[in-house]
Order: structure tokens, then sequence, then C-alpha cells
């Protein structure tokens, strides 16, 4: 028996409300394993990185966050600061997990209570944006646009498809903006990009082979730079890139840094694991090993 306390921080919107079906189930599982928890549901945006905080100072010894990767992108932003943190389980219900997907943890609820039953934990390294926190992605350019462009209630509805919809409609618009970047250990690049992805894990999007050997506890970010391009060729080097075929492109810049400094002298926003994260200069540092995540411990994908 573990006997331990946990807050339970949960979306009860988040994917197909899932969680408001599974609480009792889910629960009763982690009682009977010597974990008791006690829940708190989120009620609307930036609810969640107050909970975690909360919880932190409430002393539990694990936080549980439970829903998709908006709710864990809020949880950790809730924990990020705090000093003496907890161990974070990720119970992935939402519509899209790619965190969890790319730390292999299950997408079935019962074997994700598992791997928080087993008390195994990883660290994991936290990505800082300015005064913001991330722990998958962050991205600037016209298509990165897309993951908070589409309203929560349709992709309830049609889940993934949503995005896809979203993405094709965009790519019309698709332009190229003006980027300065200067990486640590690296140097520094300057031009017009359509977009830049700094990645800590790698799954991107559901799509794995974007960076495919971008590690959550490298201490470092993998970076990649798309260049100008007309609409032919971003479609011919987006389909390069799902089989994970683009990084020899010359149309790609790729490298490893732990710091990057990105300004622009437009109006740039920025997405942080799929959420706006606001507007450029920022600057993005690596927190290396910041947080323990409970995971298996051969860390081979079992997101099922
Ligand atoms: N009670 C609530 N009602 C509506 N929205 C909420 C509520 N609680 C949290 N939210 C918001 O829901 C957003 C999406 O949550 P989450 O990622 O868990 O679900 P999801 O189904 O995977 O959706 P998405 O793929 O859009 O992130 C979060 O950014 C959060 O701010």
């Amino acid at each position: 028996m573990v006997n331990k306390r946990a807050r339970l921080i949960y979306n009860p919107t988040s994917g197909r409300e899932e969680m408001k079906r599974r609480l009792p189930d889910i629960l009763q599982k982690l009682d009977q394993a010597g974990i008791e928890a006690s829940c708190h549901a989120t009620t609307g945006e930036g609810d969640a990185t107050l909970a975690a905080a909360e919880a932190v100072e409430r002393g539990y010894d694990m936080i549980i966050a439970a829903g998709g990767d908006g709710t864990l992108y809020e949880v950790i932003n809730g924990l990020a600061e705090k000093p003496n943190l907890p161990p974070l389980g990720i119970l992935p219900l939402g519509t899209t997990n790619d965190f969890a997907r790319a730390m292999g943890i299950p997408r079935h609820w019962e074997y994700a209570c598992d791997l928080i039953i087993q008390q195994y934990t990883r660290p994991i390294d936290v990505g800082k944006a300015n005064n913001r926190y991330f722990i998958n992605i962050a991205g600037g350019g016209s298509l990165t646009e897309l993951t908070y462009d589409v309203p929560s209630k349709l992709k309830t509805m049609i889940g993934q498809l949503a995005y896809y919809m979203k993405g094709l409609e965009k790519m019309t618009r698709l332009r190229p903006t003006q980027l300065s970047f200067e990486a640590a250990g690296v140097g520094g690049f300057d031009g017009e990009f359509m977009l830049f992805l700094i990645c800590n894990s790698n799954s991107v999007g559901g799509f794995e082979k974007l960076a495919p050997d971008s590690k959550v506890d490298d201490g470092l970010f993998d970076v990649i730079l798309l260049k100008k391009c007309n609409l032919a060729e971003f479609i011919r080097l987006a389909t390069m890139a799902l089989r994970g075929e683009h990084l020899n492109d010359s149309h790609f810049i790729h490298f490893r840094t732990s710091e990057l400094k990105v300004t622009t002298p437009d109006y740039v926003q920025i997405n942080l694991d799929g959420e706006y994260g606001g507007r450029l200069p920022f600057t993005f540092s690596v927190l290396p090993s910041h947080l323990q995540i409970f995971t298996d411990e051969t860390g081979i994908s079992t997101y099922r």
C-alpha cells in the first residue's frame, strides 16, 4: 500500500467529458492502492493553474492532472515556480494528449492509474517562455496559430478532425514572418520564416517524426525553423515532415540549445503547448529535470 494523499485536478469538459463518467472508478482504484485523492473540478480558463499552486502549498504528496494538453499546460504553470514540487501524475482524457503520448502514458484511464500507483517517476525538463511555462512545444508563425483558433465546443464534438479542417483552411493564409533567433551555443539566424518550433518532446500535434530525436530529459530544446517557401513547396515539405524525412531539406534549420531568444519587427503570436502564450519578443530557456512525472520504467510508448 502506498498511503499517500493526492490532489486530482480535472477538467470536466475535456475530451468527450469522459472524466464525469470515470471519476468514481478512478477514485476507487486509487483508494484501493492507498492513494487518498481529493478533487478539484476546473471551472474555466486559468483555474487549473490556481488549483495546482494551491495543491503544492497544501502539501499534497502528488498532483494528478486529468484532461488534455490544455489542462496539463495550466497545471504546469501553477507548479513551475514553486519550491519542493511533488510528482505529477497524468490521466490523458483530453482531445489532444501529445505530452502523455510522448511519455508513454496510456490513454486508457485504468492503465494510466496503474502508472501512478506504481509510483515510478522520471525527471523531465520544463520550458520557460518569458514568465510562462510549457512541457511539450512552443512555436510561432502563421501555421502554429491554428491550434487555439479551433473553438473548444467544436473540438469536443469532432475531436482531432477539427484541427485538420482548420489547418487546411489556414494553409491559404500562410505567409512568412521576419524573425531573428539567438541560440546559446549555436549562434544567430535572421530572415523570413514560415514557422518555428521549440520542442521539448518528440510528440507534436500527434506527429512523432517532426522532431524525432527530441528528448524530455536532455536539458535541451530541439529547435526547427522552416524558411520562407510557397504553398506548393509547403505541401511537399509537410508531406516529408509526416514521414520524418524533412530535416535534411535545405528549407529547414535544426539545432539543439538550452536558451533561445526570438525577436521580430512584426506582430507574432506564440503558442505554448497548444495555447495562446503572448506575442514576441520571447526568451525560451530549459529548466532541466525540473519536474518528476509518473511513468513506466521502460519509457516505451504504451499510449493507446
Ligand atoms: N469547466 C470548464 N468549462 C469550460 N472550459 C474549461 C473548464 N475547465 C477548464 N476549461 C478549459 O478547457 C480547455 C481545454 O482543456 P483540455 O486541454 O483539458 O481539453 P481537451 O478536450 O483536450 O481540449 P483541447 O484539445 O482544446 O486542449 C483548457 O484550456 C481550460 O482552460
